[in-house]
């Protein structure tokens, strides 16, 4: 029996990975909620792979801890029902069917076949488990490493890139999966290049550009406060009325203003009141991919350093894949 309550908590302290002389991992301290889903962010190589497979216990850290629930993977009395992980979509043996793959990896662990049956209608892929994995598309193959990463019913899920592959339909039914998961306590941590693509999945985020943290924080506090964006013919003027009204405002892009309240009526009555013509009123939007972009502007390794250091084979202590 695990000893984890569920949904453990991941804190990352001080986690650092050299390779050579290229810092892939730079004194990285972050921690990961129970209930809630985490979204892990940077653009390629900022080392989020490298960070999870730490936490994983797939590779040696050079300096620093991941713990999960307090424990480091290495010494997780029972890891397969403790963390499931899903690194890599790839790795499944191309001539055997997507259920006996499951099956394996079921047997190896001592959970019943009943459960292979269960995750494959879980996950939507009931039909496709008896072809092949060697024909499977992206898309399917998300959707069997996802099984496997919940066959011994993990207290938590840690997901690389998981929406690769997925069309917009496959991302929502991803997206309503893991809410239901996070729903019954579970801790869900995702990474993924694509702010935009997590956006409405998560909860909390951790962006990371070059190895170290730029920014952590809810959702809800990236997005920043919301407000109505209105566009009128003279908005010094509607900024004066609508301070009559106890609404503050500042000038927004595209002769907007911005006005600090939800209450998209109130600012078409007192436009009105005013005299003032409104040509459009909406909903304050965070631009969330300008956001990210700034947070992690030219800081693509893959594209600029990835020749920084050879490929050093490394401690990897277990089958990277599905299940560490
Ligand atoms: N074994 C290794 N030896 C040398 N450099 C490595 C090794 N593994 C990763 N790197 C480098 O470390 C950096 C971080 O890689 P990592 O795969 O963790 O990034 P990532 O954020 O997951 O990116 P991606 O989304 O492209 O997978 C990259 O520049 C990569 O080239």
């Amino acid at each position: 029996m695990s000893t984890t309550t569920p949904g453990a908590r991941i804190e990352v302290r001080g986690l650092t990975k050299r390779f050579g002389g290229f810092t892939a991992v730079d004194d990285l301290s972050f921690d990961v909620e129970p209930g809630r889903i985490t979204g892990f962010l940077g653009p390629n190589g900022a080392g989020k792979t490298t960070t999870l497979r730490m936490v994983l216990g797939l590779v040696r850290a050079t300096a620093g801890d991941a713990t999960i629930g307090g424990v480091r993977y290495v010494d997780l009395p029972d890891p397969l029902r403790t963390v499931g992980a899903a690194l890599e979509a790839t790795n499944f043996h191309p001539g055997r069917s997507g259920r006996d793959h499951l099956r394996v990896l079921a047997d190896a662990a001592s959970v019943p076949t009943r459960r292979v049956d269960e995750l494959l209608e879980l996950t939507g892929i009931p039909a496709a488990a008896r072809k092949r994995a060697g024909q499977y598309s992206m898309g399917m193959r998300q959707r069997l490493g996802l099984a496997a990463a919940l066959l011994g019913d993990p207290h938590v899920l840690v997901l690389d890139e998981p929406t690769n592959g997925l069309d917009p339909e496959g991302i929502r039914w991803l997206r309503g999966f893991l809410r239901r998961l996070s729903a019954e306590g579970k801790t869900i941590l995702v990474s993924s290049h694509l702010l935009r693509e997590v956006e409405q999945t998560v909860d909390d985020v951790v962006i990371i550009a070059n190895g170290r943290l730029v920014k952590a924080g809810t959702m809800a506090d990236i997005k920043g406060s919301p407000g109505a964006v209105v566009r009128t013919s003279d908005r010094a003027a509607l900024a004066g009325a609508l301070r009559v009204a106890d609404v503050t405002s500042i000038p927004g892009e595209d002769d907007t203003l911005i006005a600090d309240t939800t209450d998209l009526r109130l600012v078409g009555d007192v436009a009105l009141r005013a005299g003032l013509p409104v040509y459009g009123l909406e909903p304050k939007r965070a631009d969330l991919e300008a956001l990210f972009f700034q947070l992690t502007e030219g800081t693509n390794r893959n594209e600029t350093a990835a020749t920084a250091a050879p490929p050093e084979g490394d401690a990897v202590t277990a089958q990277e894949g599905a299940n560490p």
